[in-house]
């Protein structure tokens, strides 16, 4: 008798969830974060209203706004013995371990760690974001063997985020490409980390280790990893027909070319990666070189006409980061500080209607 029950190989199109916090709407190519167009607010707003939105539902106004800039500056430092542990590193550590190292370290700091209340999860989401500029920085910074970056307290938190990434200053129009990179990077309905963090959170573990998880899938080069592996791409060549014949050999040679594909978009552009595109057009004319532009643009024809496959926000993302000064170490831990916003609510969710994720197997292993 046949008892298999349908199997779905990384479960594509199974519903894992219901949530109240986003929705990639396929078929009017919207990205929904709680009944607003994510595209939309990438225009009107920015990354701390994002991080309000998604953490209270409601867009802020401007004194919440300036509240929220304030509450986050007051828990911008980490404590020194985080930094100790992240300065024991060995050198050669992927900037996504040490930062999932440092995160994880957080947790003994929090002396109200076993409380799950959606209140004392919000304050904790709001401790981490204020801290997540100084863990993502430094924990790269010292495993190169740099000196720690102090934050910038004049500075909007996006403009202090930069600065502390390069320390320089930002240009007001650096800050807003930047800041809008974090906005899109934000939320995402249920990727692989959302999903991970969702399934540790599940056994009523903490937002640390849930996060931690998250920190750990989103390093893969599948997901939040590809922006990273984007840059190196670009820069093995310096023209657009070398990319172009580069991107040609690799694809003869079955690789998979990253930054292209996703699982929910397979047929059609990131609606994320269009404007992160046109901040690309942007950085390229301040310098007056399009270099990088006309590369990607070749890069997206040959994966168009070979393929039939379109960029993803981390293919934009990526240039962008390069044309800011941002070291490449530092693009997947940027997206995953971003995204703390977003993965802070779904796990906030996950406790408040919560049912452990323990799913079956069909058995293929030896007879019995
Ligand atoms: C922000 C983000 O995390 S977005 C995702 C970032 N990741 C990347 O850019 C990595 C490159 N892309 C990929 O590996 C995939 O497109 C994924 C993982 C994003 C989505 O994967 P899935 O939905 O599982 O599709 P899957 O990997 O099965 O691909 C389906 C087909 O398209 C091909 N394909 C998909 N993406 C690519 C790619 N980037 N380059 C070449 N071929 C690809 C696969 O080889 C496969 O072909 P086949 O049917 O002939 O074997
Ligand atoms: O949705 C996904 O699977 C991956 C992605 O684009 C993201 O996490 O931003």
């Amino acid at each position: 008798m046949d008892t298999k029950e349908k199997y779905v190989p990384g479960l594509a199109g199974v519903v894992a969830a219901e949530t109240e916090i986003s929705f990639l709407d396929t078929e009017q190519e919207k990205i929904i974060i709680r009944g607003h167009e994510l595209i939309d607010l990438s225009q009107k707003n920015d990354y701390l209203d994002m991080v309000y939105l998604l953490l209270e539902g409601s867009l802020p106004d401007e004194a919440v706004r300036s509240d929220l800039k304030e509450k986050l500056m007051t828990h911008y430092d980490i404590p020194q013995n985080v930094l100790k542990v992240l300065d024991l590193l060995p050198e050669n550590t992927h900037p996504m371990d040490a930062l999932r190292t440092g995160l994880s370290a957080l947790s003994g700091y929090d002396d109200d760690l076993e409380n799950r209340s959606v209140e004392a999860n919000k304050e904790r989401a709001y401790r981490l974001l204020g801290k997540l500029p100084a863990i993502t920085v430094n924990s790269y910074r010292l495993i190169n063997g740099q000196k720690e970056a102090q934050p910038d307290q004049d500075l909007s938190y996006s403009a202090n985020f930069l600065y502390m990434i390069t320390g320089e200053r930002p240009e007001p129009w650096q800050t807003e490409i930047f800041d809008r990179s974090l906005l899109l990077y934000s939320e995402h309905e249920m990727p692989n980390s959302t999903f991970t963090a969702r399934v540790i959170a599940s056994t009523n573990a903490d937002l640390y280790g849930s996060l931690t998880g998250g920190v750990a899938s989103l390093k893969g080069n599948l997901h939040g990893g590809a922006n990273e592996a984007v840059m190196y791409m670009l820069n093995e060549v310096k023209s657009a027909a070398a990319f172009e014949e580069l991107l040609m050999k690799k694809l003869s040679q079955k690789e998979k070319i990253m930054g292209f594909g996703h699982r929910v978009y397979m047929k059609k552009m990131d609606p994320r990666a269009l404007v992160m595109k046109q901040s690309l057009k942007e950085l390229c004319d301040k310098k007056g070189d399009r270099t990088l532009l006309e590369m990607c643009e070749a890069g997206e024809k040959v994966m168009r006409e070979e393929k039939g496959l379109y960029p993803n926000l981390d293919y934009y993302a990526a240039p962008v980061y390069w044309m800011l000064g941002i070291p490449i170490g530092l693009y997947t831990p940027i997206f995953f500080s971003a995204r703390t916003a977003g993965l802070s609510a779904h796990v906030i969710e996950q406790h408040q209607h919560n049912r452990l994720f323990r799913p079956r197997v069909n058995y293929i292993g030896n007879s019995y």
